[in-house]
């Protein structure tokens, strides 16, 4: 059992049909959710949920967030646009399980329409108890905050 976190959680339309389950596992495994997901079937934009989520964990109010559109393409684009946000786009374990450990990733995306919901679930797990590395990755993930804060302001 992994520590507590704050898990902010967005979906699109085509993410809906995973959201139930991403919602209850992450309840179950006993983290605080805040759920700024679609509620609906309307087609929506993946930035419109992506962005929210990418600014609660830049800003701190989140530890980690978790976003699903069909492909996880579209929420991962969007979420790493905003400055401190370190999001992947996982289609198994052992993916996500590196992206914690060498790359400190703080927002998984997910493909609603190319994973099924126990794999899903799986990634989940396995990506919320990894913990990062440090050491030379920490040199490494230290350059790209530099670049993005030498680009803070400019237009
Ligand atoms: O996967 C996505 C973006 O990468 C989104 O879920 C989009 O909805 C997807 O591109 C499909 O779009 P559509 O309007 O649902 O056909």
């Amino acid at each position: 059992m992994g520590s507590v976190m704050k898990v902010a959680v967005g979906n699109d339309h085509r993410g809906l049909c995973v959201r139930p389950r991403v919602l209850g596992l992450l309840a179950e495994l006993g983290h605080e959710v805040h759920d700024l997901g679609a509620s609906g079937p309307a087609g929506v934009d993946y930035p419109d949920y992506a962005i929210p989520v990418a600014e609660e964990v830049a800003a701190g109010k989140a530890d980690r967030g978790v976003l699903i559109c069909a492909t996880g393409h579209g929420m991962c684009i969007a979420a790493n646009k905003v400055h401190g946000v370190r999001a992947v786009n996982s289609r198994d374990v052992i993916d996500a399980e590196l992206s914690r450990r060498h790359n400190d990733s703080n927002i998984l995306c997910l493909a609603a329409d190319l994973l099924g919901e126990d794999q899903i679930e799986r990634i989940i797990r396995a990506w919320l108890l990894t913990d990062f590395e440090g050491g030379r990755h920490t040199r490494r993930r230290e350059k790209v905050d530099a670049y993005e804060k030498s680009h803070e302001n400019r237009s």
